[in-house]
């Protein structure tokens, strides 16, 4: 038999267990090896191998990539995506850790963040939360306001024409609301993350992978599940320091070309901090991923 190649996009990913579309068809895949190194949003060349079934012979360049990583190892979130949305709610809490953490792979990876606040229509906290959201407005980053349940129409009108045309991730905390956001922007998302829950062979568990949807008109939206860390292991000093768009007014300005912006005399960075033109948790952060990229393994 004649083995037919062809290229795909990995609409889903758990273990070692892909699912491609390719030519209107949905795929299994597996790589060659033991390899893991597939993200969902990759592009990928194919050969099939029955007519639901396929081997990934090579990954196309990735525009993007953003991962996740510790010092055993490396979780890839999505390949080519072009912006990240954090969805984060009036209750229940979110933390403003697992949110910078989040901001920060997305600078070093080059993808646009926006934030999402979700469930507005809970009232009780709601000035409370954005006040501390106030935090990231202040450094660029747009937030937008939703009800995924109290206002439907209002909640599409605002995310349809921010999501049109891109390639997007949704990431959160567990609980903040993002399969209601899913499933009003993608309808049928639920039936087809059934269908792809059953193609993967993963039962039940239907939130505890990652997986792409297309939008009706042009784009596509990427749902993950949610986290509780988010390591940035794989970061070096130099790129922390650029991933933190709060500190970039300041850097250049600091007495020492190598400033490390923990405690140099005459640190732009510190003294910004000082004038509380940059908040001291994410200063404090900044200090925590040095202190958790220089952890070596041995
Ligand atoms: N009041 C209110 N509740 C909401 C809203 N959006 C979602 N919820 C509720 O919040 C809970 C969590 O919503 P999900 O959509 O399952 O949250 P998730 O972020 O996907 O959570 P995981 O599946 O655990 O990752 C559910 O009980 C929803 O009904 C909203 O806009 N307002
Ligand atoms: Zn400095």
């Amino acid at each position: 038999m004649k083995q037919a190649a062809r290229t795909g996009i990995i609409i889903a990913a758990h273990g070692r267990h892909y699912l491609a579309e390719s030519e209107g068809a949905r795929l299994q895949c597996v790589t060659r090896g033991k390899k893991t190194n597939v993200a969902v949003g990759d592009l990928v060349d194919l050969t099939l191998t029955s007519p639901d079934q396929a081997v990934i012979d090579r990954i196309q360049e990735r525009k993007t990539l953003l991962y996740r990583s510790d010092q055993y190892k490396s979780k890839l979130l999505a390949a080519n995506v072009t912006q990240l949305f954090i969805v984060v709610a009036t209750e229940p809490g979110y933390t403003d850790d697992l949110v910078s953490r989040s901001l920060v792979a997305a600078e070093a990876a080059g993808i646009a963040a926006s934030l999402i606040l979700n469930k507005v229509d809970v009232t009780e906290n709601l000035a409370r939360t954005r006040q501390r959201l106030e935090m990231y407005t202040a450094m660029g980053y747009p937030v937008h306001e939703v009800s995924a349940i109290g206002q439907l129409e209002h909640a599409v009108a605002t995310l349809a024409p921010l999501l049109a045309g891109q390639s997007t991730i949704l990431i959160g905390q567990s609980g903040m609301g993002k399969s209601s956001l899913i499933n009003l922007l993608v309808p049928g998302a639920d039936i087809a993350t059934r269908e792809i829950s059953a193609a993967l062979d993963t039962g039940k568990h239907t939130t505890t992978f990652t997986r792409l949807y297309h939008l009706a008109g042009d784009g596509t939206v990427i749902d993950s599940p949610g986290f509780q860390e988010f390591g940035l292991y794989h970061l070096s000093e130099g790129m922390l320091e650029r991933a933190f768009r709060d500190f970039q007014p300041y850097l250049g300005g600091c007495k020492y070309y190598n400033c490390r912006h923990l405690q140099e005399p005459q640190c732009a960075v510190l003294e910004a901090l000082r004038e509380g033109k940059i908040a001291k948790m994410r200063h404090e952060l900044y200090g925590q991923l040095l202190h958790e990229s220089a952890q070596t393994l041995y």
